[in-house]
């Protein structure tokens, strides 16, 4: 399969990587100038598990790229969605499928802007990934990735891109229900992500705070809110119980520091919080309701962005 993955930092770079060694023919583009730079000049690293491998795949910025792709996939951060999609849209063809498997809530919408349905596969990974310098990333588990079709028609082409997935190594499933499994993703980001971020804790010790449970519950519980007035439904214990197996010594990533403390904490750069406790507090202010779990964890990190001097723009 021929992949372009957009947005190369660590998960865009790893999942390439692998996709790589699985034999598909993978490039890479990203924005950021000392990636690509590194990238390129001294070559990519990728540590896959607990070995450190480089990769002869090389980096070309978004207007470099040229040629027609099965799979493009998408690996920006939220924000940084659009922009990419703007710069990479030509390269959809007639029979290219494109995967967004960013955290956070809304990006379907915003992939509809440019792409017919029959185009677009959503998903959601709970893999793990940590940037170790530009050109220089850490696969530390591979995890589950479900993915779906939006045009019923395009099943099968869903399937083939699960195939070569799995192929390859990296664990993928055919999700029964993606708004579903996006939803139950965001409530794991929305409970862990910003927690993280804003006590500087990883994942285990996250785990191992008093009435941590009670607390992920509440947050769940706003997120079940927001959803519903999507039209999604989901059970906030089974939801809670889910999530909380991420804090638990038997999840391959438990010492992970999650994306937005690598942002906040470790890289000092602005966070996705708008698109996740961020968009549930909006959502349900919208509705007239009121979610102070999110709202005021969607106020603390943007005002640990404020204090740290990190420009962001406030999606309203
Ligand atoms: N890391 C993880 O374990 C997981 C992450 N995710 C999700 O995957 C998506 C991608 O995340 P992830 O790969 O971790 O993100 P990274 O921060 O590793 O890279 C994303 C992009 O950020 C930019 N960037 C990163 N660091 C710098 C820097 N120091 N200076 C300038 N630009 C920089 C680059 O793009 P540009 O130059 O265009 O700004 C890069 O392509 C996110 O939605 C995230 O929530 C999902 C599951 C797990
Ligand atoms: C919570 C976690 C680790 C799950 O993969 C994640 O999505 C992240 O670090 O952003």
């Amino acid at each position: 399969m021929k992949i372009l993955v957009a947005g190369s930092g660590a998960m865009g770079s790893t999942f390439g990587h692998v996709l790589h060694k699985g034999g598909h023919d993978v490039t890479l583009c990203d924005k950021w100038d000392e990636n690509v730079r590194v990238t390129n000049s001294r070559g990519l690293v990728i540590t896959d598990v607990d070995k450190v491998e480089n990769s002869p795949l090389k980096m070309y910025y978004p207007h470099q790229v040229q040629g027609e792709f099965d799979l493009v996939l998408f690996f920006t951060k939220s924000m940084q969605l659009e922009a990419m999609i703007q710069d990479v849209k030509h390269l959809v063809t007639e029979n290219t499928k494109v995967l967004c498997l960013l955290n956070g809530l809304g990006h379907l919408q915003t992939l509809q802007k440019y792409f017919d349905d029959k185009h677009i596969l959503m998903g959601v990974t709970v893999c793990t990934a940590k940037l170790l310098g530009p050109g220089e990333f850490l696969l530390s588990a591979h995890s589950n990735t479900e993915v779906r079709n939006i045009d019923p028609s395009q099943e099968a082409a869903c399937r083939e891109v699960v195939k070569a997935f799995n192929d390859s190594g990296m664990p993928m499933t055919y999700s029964e229900d993606i708004a579903y499994s996006t939803w139950r993703k965001a409530c794991l980001n929305g409970m862990t992500n910003s927690v993280c971020a804003l006590l500087d804790v990883n994942m285990r010790m996250q785990g191992q705070m008093d009435q941590m449970r009670d607390t992920v519950k509440q947050i769940v519980s706003e997120f079940a809110a927001a959803a519903a007035l999507e039209g999604v439904n989901f059970d906030v214990e089974q939801f809670t119980e889910w999530s909380m197996q991420f804090l638990q010594p038997s999840f391959a990533g438990i010492d992970h520091y999650p994306s937005m403390w690598q942002d906040l904490v470790a890289n000092k750069r602005a966070t996705e919080i708008d698109y996740l406790n961020g968009y549930v507090a909006r959502k349900l202010k919208e509705a007239g309701q009121w979610a102070p779990y999110c709202e005021l964890i969607t106020r603390f990190i943007h005002g640990k962005e404020k204090a740290l001097g990190i420009p962001y723009t406030f999606v309203q």
